[in-house]
């Protein structure tokens, strides 16, 4: 696991949004901007949780819009304190749910901000449900683009890959 920035510790814990935030495309950003004011409410540091590569990289080979340096800069870019990076292979996907929110302890999340579809440990066995239990969670809604469809990475890669990379810019909202 690599950590940028030293702010957010066990003793001083943390407002945190954990995703893979492939690209940090505009639904990202959003995640981002209210867990980041949510820690300024709170007067407490802002964190996020994110994987390298992308579980969708990793499990079906989808291409990778933003390798992790480009990433970690985007995130600092938008004010983040710390940048958690766990290192996705093999090994890490077998840790179970239970390790995984036990290994977020080592932040002190004070609250959590993920999408309604968050899963997490092995075989995808943990929902906000059971995160939920644990810690408090805050489901952020959906973003969608002008037209009215959600915004992912993988309609992005979509564009990518079809040449249409005015509109995928529009979507992610970063130059490419
Ligand atoms: C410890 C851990 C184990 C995981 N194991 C699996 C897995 O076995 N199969 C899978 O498809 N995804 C697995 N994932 C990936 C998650 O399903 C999910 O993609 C990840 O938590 C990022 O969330 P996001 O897709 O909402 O950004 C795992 C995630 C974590 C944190
Ligand atoms: N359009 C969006 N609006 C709000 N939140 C989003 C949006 N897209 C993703 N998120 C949230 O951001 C976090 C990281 O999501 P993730 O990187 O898996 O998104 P994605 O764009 O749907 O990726 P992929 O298409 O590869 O599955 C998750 O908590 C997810 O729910």
């Amino acid at each position: 696991m690599n950590v940028y920035g030293n702010a957010c510790t066990k003793e001083a814990g943390c407002v945190m949004a954990i995703g893979a935030f492939d690209g940090v495309h505009r639904g990202h950003q959003e995640i981002i901007r209210k867990m980041i004011r949510k820690s300024e409410l709170l007067g407490i540091p802002s964190a996020v949780f994110t994987f390298d590569p992308p579980p969708k990289a990793f499990f079906r080979a989808a291409d990778v819009l933003t390798p992790v340096g480009e990433k970690v800069r985007r995130i600092k870019k938008l004010g983040v304190d710390t940048v958690i990076v766990a290192s996705f292979d093999r090994a890490y996907t077998e840790r179970t749910a239970s390790q995984f929110i036990l290994d977020l302890s080592a932040f002190s999340p004070r609250e959590i901000y993920v999408g309604g579809d968050f899963r997490f440990g092995k075989n995808r066995a943990g929902d906000v449900g059971l995160l939920s239990t644990h810690y408090i969670v805050n489901k952020a809604e959906t973003i969608c683009c002008d037209k009215g469809a959600v915004i992912s990475s993988t309609r992005i890669r979509g564009l990518m890959k079809t040449g249409k990379r005015k509109e995928a810019v529009t979507l992610l909202g970063w130059p490419v």
